[in-house]
């Protein structure tokens, strides 16, 4: 089964403590929602374990479902991410990119057995033919999104992170795009970051607080009741009326 395993972890930035002794594990077959406030720490830890930024202490560690169990030392292609503002070449058309984004993950895509061509991208990501040939510098916000998430989506790679991914995309696209990601969670550990409530209850099957420097599972609550959403809203007040 494939594992993302966050043990003991610390991090800081000079003196603002983020994690510590944060722990939870995450499993392939469930959609994973990452709930905290603002400034808690949700992309960074995304950052971590993608391994743009280091931590301090504690072991991040991936099950790739590949015979090597869990290890720190995953590679790159181990871990895909779906940015809030996502990283795409502004000087290359949607077609160009795609076509590069295809030859470069050639070999990754054939042994899936996926024989996915650009104009299947633009499909799935909702864009049309004359998307496909305007510079990407030139696409609207949500449309690089969607075609952010349309890429990371074919890889299909074994933990799947996604920050904040729906927030700028319309609304026929974000549902188009939540089944793609429901879809993931067979093969895949899927978790993603958002504020919009009602989105965690429409797919998650799990909501993990990141409050108070801890990774948390909210359980024992029907996640789709106002109960929950009343016990989430709750939990992520604490320090407010402590310090109240
Ligand atoms: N490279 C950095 N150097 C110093 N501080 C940083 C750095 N990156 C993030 N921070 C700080 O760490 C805290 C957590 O930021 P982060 O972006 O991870 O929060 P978040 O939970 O994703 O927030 P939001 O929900 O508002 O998007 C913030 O106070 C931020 O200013």
């Amino acid at each position: 089964m494939k594992t993302l395993e966050i043990a003991h972890l610390d991090k800081a930035f000079d003196q603002q403590v983020l994690f510590k002794d944060a722990n939870y594990t995450f499993q392939q077959g469930k959609i994973y929602g990452l709930l905290g406030r603002n400034g808690s720490g949700k992309s960074t830890l995304f950052n971590m374990i993608v391994g743009n930024l280091p931590y301090d202490s504690g072991r991040i560690a991936v099950d790739s479902d590949d015979g090597q169990g869990l290890i720190t030392n995953y590679s790159d292609t181990a871990v895909g991410m779906v940015y809030t503002q996502p990283h795409l070449p502004a000087f290359m058309t949607g077609v160009e990119f795609v076509d590069y984004f295809i030859a470069i993950n050639r070999d990754r895509l054939e042994r899936m057995h996926t024989t996915v061509k650009a104009a299947d991208f633009f499909d799935m990501a909702g864009l049309g033919k004359a998307d496909a040939n305007k510079l990407l510098r030139d696409y609207s916000e949500g449309m690089r999104n969607k075609l952010q998430i349309v890429v990371s989506l074919m890889l299909k790679p074994p933990v799947l992170l996604l920050d904040e991914p729906l927030t700028t995309v319309d609304v026929v696209a974000a549902h188009e795009m939540q089944q793609m990601i429901v879809a993931m969670k067979a093969d895949s550990v899927v978790v993603f970051s958002t504020h919009i409530m009602q989105l965690a209850q429409a797919i998650c099957d799990a909501v993990v607080l990141l409050h108070q420097q801890q990774l948390t599972e909210l359980a024992g609550l029907d996640i789709h009741s106002q109960a929950f959403e009343d016990a989430v809203i709750a939990r992520l007040s604490d320090e407010v009326q402590a310090d109240a």
